[in-house]
């Protein structure tokens, strides 16, 4: 087995890794690479299975709750022999077999985060002891996907991987900054003291199709609120930055770490840095220049800004993003338009 880079921060695991299983290593029977995605009838996790269903060599099984996501997403793989959807909660343990774990469950829009906090974090916690446990028992190699979240309001700019963040630990977004934090912690405890292979991304906002339309986040806010000809509700100051990734881009980016050496934690998001103000007049303009935009309050513990380095992802991933934010906003007006009902006036 290849030995663990770990990007230089001495994270080395004290014991070898658990054997996969039996049929790995047989003779005769070349068996599939089987692969669980939890959370994968969300946004990010449904663009994730159809990457993988890509390649003839992988079974992919999808466990999810659907809080947010829907079979809807996953519909064109539903019947489908190399793969299988389950209705499960990752806060109740799993037990199936398989090799590589891509660990998303979790509610990421704001809104349905701070829904029911409690639920949040057990997912976060619970839902991760969960999946590593399951990762030991199989052998599997699991990559959790974390946020750039972790590193809160940040007082470090651009935020790099060694940044220990500035999280407010019993804030209203919390349950999700601090969940996430409690989940990198345990995917570290458990490649040291079992030797489980991990893979942590942290994950930067990232936009596209199938983004549910009324969950709150403000790149589906702002095309929705465009396409009904409703002013664009940019919240108080709208200085405030972001750094938005095209959800291909993101699937490249997590499929590389998965296979690749380093278990991170890698930032991987888009450098491109804009205010909310920008993207505003940017969507204004690319999808109905004849709309508003009004601001409105804010939500408590908001971050000031965000831009990922993404030096170690382009060093020991080779991944850079490829699209930019307005090559894909227009990407995503298609999907939106057919879900609202409101076809393009030619
Ligand atoms: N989209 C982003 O900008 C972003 C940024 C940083 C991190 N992330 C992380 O990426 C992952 C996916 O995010 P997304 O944008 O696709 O969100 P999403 O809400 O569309 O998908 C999350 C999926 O997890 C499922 N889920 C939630 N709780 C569950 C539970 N207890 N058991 C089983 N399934 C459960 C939901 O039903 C949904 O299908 C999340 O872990 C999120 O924290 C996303
Ligand atoms: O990058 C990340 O790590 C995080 O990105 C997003 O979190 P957030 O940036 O707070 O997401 P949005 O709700 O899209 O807010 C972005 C900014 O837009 C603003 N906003 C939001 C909605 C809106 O209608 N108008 C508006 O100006 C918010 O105040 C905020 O400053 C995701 O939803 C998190 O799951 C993820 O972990």
């Amino acid at each position: 087995m290849a030995k663990e880079a770990s990007n230089g921060d001495n994270h080395a695991a004290s014991k070898p890794p658990p054997s996969p299983s039996p049929l790995r290593n047989s003779k005769f029977f070349q068996s599939n690479m089987r692969i669980l995605v939890t959370g994968g009838a969300g946004f990010i996790g449904s663009h994730l299975v159809d990457k993988l269903m890509e390649n003839e060599k992988n079974e992919v099984i999808v466990a999810d709750n659907y809080f947010t996501g829907s079979k809807d997403n996953l519909r064109k793989w539903i019947g489908h022999p190399r793969f299988e959807l389950i209705r499960h909660d990752v806060t109740e343990s799993l037990l199936v077999e398989v090799d590589q774990i891509y660990h998303l469950a979790c509610p990421a829009s704001p809104i349905f985060y701070k829904y029911n906090p409690v639920k949040t974090i057990k997912t976060n916690v619970i839902g991760t002891l969960n999946m590593l446990g399951l990762a030991k028992r199989v052998g599997a190699r699991i990559l959790l996907t974390s946020t750039s979240e972790v590193y809160g309001d940040p007082l470090v700019h651009p935020q790099e991987e060694s940044y220990w963040g500035n999280v407010n630990p019993i804030g209203v977004r919390s349950c999700y900054d601090e969940g996430k934090r409690v989940a990198e912690t345990l995917m570290f405890d458990y490649h040291r003291q079992h030797g489980i292979e991990i893979r942590i991304a942290r994950i930067f906002n990232t936009y596209g199709p199938r983004m549910n339309i009324d969950d709150g986040r403000v790149v589906s806010n702002f095309i929705a609120q465009a396409i009904r000809g409703e002013p664009l509700t940019v919240q108080a100051p709208g200085t405030q930055t972001r750094s938005f990734c095209y959800v291909s881009d993101m699937v490249d980016g997590l499929i590389r770490l998965m296979e690749g050496e380093n278990t991170g934690p890698i930032n991987i998001g888009n450098p491109g840095e804009f205010t909310m103000l920008e993207l505003a007049e940017t969507v204004k303009e690319l999808i109905n220049p004849e709309v508003e935009i009004s601001m409105v309050e804010n939500t408590p513990d908001d971050p000031r800004q965000r831009k990922p380095n993404i030096t170690k992802a382009k060093e020991l991933l080779g991944w850079e993003p490829k699209i930019k934010l307005r090559d894909g906003l227009p990407l995503m007006e298609e999907d939106f338009r057919t879900r609202l009902g409101v076809p393009l006036k030619k």
